[in-house]
């Protein structure tokens, strides 16, 4: 019989952590041996799988960054605040990590890029399968159509996300301006709401929608001429990115060298 996977959750008493929690517990081929919470959360000491399902698992929810060292790997969905700090703590018990965390900013862009020299690092802003696809689909349109395209990127998430666009829109615009030969940062266009907003050819816009318990849902439109197509991506349950997420966890502990990956490195997607 195959040893499972043990597995260490950061971020454990959110909506994804404790997601990733239930899954963890519930798939047989993985062990959850570490649930960390935010220092001076109400849930820590709180058994992380009565949070999470009602069901007892034995492991309760620490602010101690040292439970982790009894994992294979992490799976990190905190927020972007002090992931500069636990990317250190990942470097020092040389664990590899799968990191879903978005809106990240250039600090925390940078301490992941310097972890990864130490320890492989997937960086996800979306885990489930679908959209990766729907990122390579993109490129390939945006290709096929050059520059003739007119790209625009809306997404619609529920109202106690905290960053905009979302990391999944960001991804999609890059694939976008990847396909005709363009850097997103170049492009970008985040704002058209702006008073001195004049639309250039050749931008990529975001559109944001924030309402109720939408879980996640993207549109890509590329509109020529007279014709447009538009790639939509809808997630109706986050046990859908929990599992992404363990599958990237799984990935990691073949034997990886260290450098970031992305997702469509996990679903060999290139
Ligand atoms: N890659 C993907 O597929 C997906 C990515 N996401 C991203 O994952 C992140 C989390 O989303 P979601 O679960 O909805 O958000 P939540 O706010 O529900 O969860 C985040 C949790 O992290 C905790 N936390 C904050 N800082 C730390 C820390 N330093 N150590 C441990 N825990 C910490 C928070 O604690 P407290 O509440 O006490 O502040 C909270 O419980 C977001 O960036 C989101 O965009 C979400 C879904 C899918
Ligand atoms: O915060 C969320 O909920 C989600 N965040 C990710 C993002 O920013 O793209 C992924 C997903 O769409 C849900």
């Amino acid at each position: 019989m195959t040893a499972s996977i043990k597995v260490a959750v950061v971020g454990a008493s959110g909506r994804m952590g404790r997601e990733v929690v239930r899954a963890a517990t519930q798939q047989s081929n993985f062990e959850l041996t570490a649930a960390i919470g935010r220092a001076g959360s109400d849930t820590i000491g709180l058994d992380s799988g009565v949070l999470a399902s009602g069901q007892a698992n034995g492991v309760a929810i620490t602010d101690d960054l040292a439970a982790l060292a009894g994992a294979d790997v992490i799976i990190d969905f905190a927020l972007p605040e002090g992931l500069a700090q636990r990317a250190e703590t990942y470097i020092e018990l040389a664990k590899p990590v799968v990191v879903c965390v978005t809106g990240l900013d250039e600090a925390g862009r940078d301490a992941l890029a310097l972890a990864a020299t130490s320890v492989p690092i997937v960086y996800a802003a979306n885990t489930s399968v679908g959209v990766n696809l729907l990122a390579a689909l993109t490129e390939q349109a945006s290709a096929v159509f050059g520059d003739q395209a007119d790209i625009e990127v809306l997404e619609a998430h529920h109202t106690r996300k905290v960053d905009a666009p979302s990391g999944t829109a960001l991804l999609l615009g890059e694939a976008a301006a990847r396909g005709r030969g363009q850097i997103l940062s170049d492009v970008a266009e985040l704002n058209r709401n702006a008073d001195d907003h004049v639309y250039e050819k050749g931008s990529i816009g975001f559109a944001t929608l924030r309402a109720g318990d939408i879980v996640g849902e993207h549109t890509v439109y590329l509109v020529v001429g007279g014709e447009r197509i538009e790639l939509t991506h809808r997630v109706a349950n986050r046990s859908t990115f929990a599992d992404g997420a363990l599958r990237a966890a799984a990935w990691l502990t073949l034997g990886k060298n260290p450098q970031i990956y992305a997702m469509k490195d996990v679903l060999g997607l290139d």
